[in-house]
């Protein structure tokens, strides 16, 4: 069942984050879905300019619309990442997503407004979600790099005013991560003192954490022995830190590198142990399954494991009342 991000944030909001995880192949679509139902989770999936250019938007549609009715018991979000207005538009009209991220957090705040302002418009009169975003990452976000030292978290009074004066149904904030697999030096975590500053000033309003991979050394440590050679100092978000994340407003928490992680080591592994091996089934069998543990060990983490049912209901609900 596809759901809006407003219907799923409704329920999730203040108890538990959902899990959105990008998508880019099959392989990663049929470990996502397998995940979700493994762990009795909802769960949105992101599809960014990139995977859409790569697989084809078209690829990928069919291929999500194909899980649905191979895996009709997930409830989940088809939501585009890290969109500019031209592609939320054409998100917007396809009548196949259900969520899009305008992300123009890159523009003077004025214009962020005006943007952002527009595509809700376009996406409210379709019954679609708008994910905005105030502050700027550190990092690597598609095709723009924040240079250390450029990145700015999001400041709380602005965060209401956006809010008020876009329409937006989530913010995605800068509360310290970043995108890809290098994100802290030394102690650093997610500023949980933003965070709460940010929620007092939207209360019950949904928010967003966009680099949350948790980048596990034991990852790391695995693709180098396998051949890789990944910086070992890279490092990620605590995922001790999603729920408490969770509890101050986080509903959505973005989660790409640490898929690539799994894909990485379960091929190079794979490869390294057979090395006779050229059926390039073999690999992805393993990686479906690796996958879908890894989606169901975050559901776990993210509180989102075994709502499911109570999700389900509660979103079948909310329809019948809207429509009554
Ligand atoms: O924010 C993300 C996608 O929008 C992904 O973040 P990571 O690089 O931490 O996985
Ligand atoms: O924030 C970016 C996501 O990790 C998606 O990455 P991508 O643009 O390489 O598909
Ligand atoms: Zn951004
Ligand atoms: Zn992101």
């Amino acid at each position: 069942m596809i759901v809006t991000a407003s219907e799923l944030f409704k329920v999730a909001y203040g108890k538990f984050a959902v899990g959105a995880y990008n998508i880019n192949n099959m392989e990663q679509t049929h470990g996502l879905f397998r995940g979700g139902i493994q762990s009795q989770s909802p769960f949105i999936i992101q599809i960014s300019k990139g995977a859409r250019k790569y697989a084809d938007k078209r690829m990928l549609e069919a291929m999500i619309r194909a899980a649905e009715t191979i895996y009709p018991e997930a409830v989940f979000v088809v939501h585009l990442d890290h969109g500019d207005e031209e592609t939320c538009y054409d998100c917007i009209d396809s009548g196949f997503y259900s969520s899009v991220m305008i992300d123009a957090s890159h523009e003077p705040f004025e214009k962020n407004v005006e943007i952002t302002r527009r595509v809700v418009e376009r996406a409210h009169a379709k019954g679609v979600s708008v994910e905005a975003e105030l502050g700027m990452l550190g990092g690597v976000e598609e095709d723009v790099k924040v240079e250390e030292g450029h990145a700015c978290l999001t400041d709380p009074e602005q965060a209401k005013e956006f809010v008020r004066l876009t329409g937006c149904d989530s913010l995605a904030c800068a509360i310290g991560t970043s995108h890809g697999a290098y994100k802290f030096k030394g102690k650093q975590s997610i500023r949980f003192d933003v965070l709460e500053k940010i929620q007092k000033n939207l209360p019950g309003f949904p928010l967003v954490m966009h680099g949350s991979s948790s980048v596990p050394k034991s990852e790391i440590m695995r693709i180098n022995a396998a051949g890789g050679k990944l910086d070992p100092s890279a490092c990620g978000v605590d995922d001790n830190e999603y729920l408490p994340a969770a509890k101050l407003g986080v509903t959505k928490i973005n989660i790409d590198t640490d898929g690539r992680l799994v894909w990485t080591r379960v091929h190079r592994e794979y490869f390294r142990d057979h090395p006779e091996e050229f059926d390039f089934r073999g690999p992805g069998r393993v990686f479906m399954t690796e996958y879908a543990n890894f989606i169901a060990s975050r559901s776990e983490k993210l509180g989102s494991a075994n709502t499911l049912s109570e999700v389900r209901n509660s979103i079948l609900e909310l329809r019948k009342n809207k429509a009554a």
